[in-house]
């Protein structure tokens, strides 16, 4: 596997005005101006995304836990991310991630595309749940390594029109032991209208349990 990998969250020609603006708004803040003029690391990091995790970690995997380890030749190379497997840009989940660690935050930013659809002109409820946990997940997986979602609580408020560009916001409620609770809100882009929120418990794995 010598190619470069996609990186999936930067912008392509189908992401409009929205989801652009957006974009722009946190990936200014990746970069801070230092006094002299100069550049440092602002609060707000972008999440790379590629759509084969496994297929990329395998060699990793065989090193570490050689003869251990059984999934099909086939199964890793047709495996990809669910969020990242429709070719066609803007058809589905177009989006990006940024995480604020120090205010223990991270932001998506989805541009819902016409295959995501579910009631007629709307998204689909178990789209709007895969980006909660998208988004939480990655989350959850920043302050806390390697985690397994365990429980996901969902309350549609409004539906989201197909097409249209949404913000989720997940903060961290609080960590005990190896779980890690996190709260989500899913809103319109200019923040008017609340369209979902949610509340998730992750628990953190060993990457062996995984595997076996
Ligand atoms: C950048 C790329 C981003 C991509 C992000 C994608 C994120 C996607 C994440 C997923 O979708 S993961 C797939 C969906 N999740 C699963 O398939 C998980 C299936 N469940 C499991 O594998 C296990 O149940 C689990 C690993 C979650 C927990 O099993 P363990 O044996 O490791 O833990 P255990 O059952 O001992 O529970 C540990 C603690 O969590 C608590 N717990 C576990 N499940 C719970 C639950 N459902 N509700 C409430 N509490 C729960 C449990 O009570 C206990 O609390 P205490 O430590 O206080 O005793």
């Amino acid at each position: 596997f010598f190619s470069k990998p996609r990186d999936f969250s930067l912008p392509n020609s189908s992401w409009g005005p929205e989801m652009m603006r957006l974009y722009e708004h946190y990936n200014s803040q990746c970069e801070a101006e230092t006094e002299g003029g100069g550049k440092q690391k602002g609060p707000w990091r972008r999440i790379p995304s590629y759509n084969r995790s496994l297929k990329r970690k395998t060699s990793f995997f065989c090193v570490c836990f050689s003869g251990g380890v059984y999934l099909s030749k086939l199964i890793q190379s047709k495996a990809r991310l669910f969020t990242r497997s429709i070719k066609e840009a803007g058809a589905a989940f177009e989006y990006v991630l940024f995480d604020n660690s120090d205010a223990q935050k991270c932001v998506g930013i989805l541009q819902a595309g016409h295959l995501l659809e579910g009631p007629p002109g709307f998204v689909h409820g178990g789209a709007i749940a895969t980006m909660i946990d998208t988004v939480t997940g990655a989350h959850a997986a920043v302050l806390s390594g390697p985690v397994m979602t365990a429980n996901l609580n969902i309350n549609y408020r409004s539906p989201i029109p197909l097409g249209s560009t949404v913000l989720l916001e997940s903060s961290l409620d609080k960590t005990e032991g190896r779980k890690t609770f996190v709260s989500c809100q899913v809103t319109s882009s200019d923040g008017a209208t609340l369209h979902t929120e949610a509340t998730a418990l992750f628990v953190s794995i060993s990457v062996r349990k995984i595997l076996d």
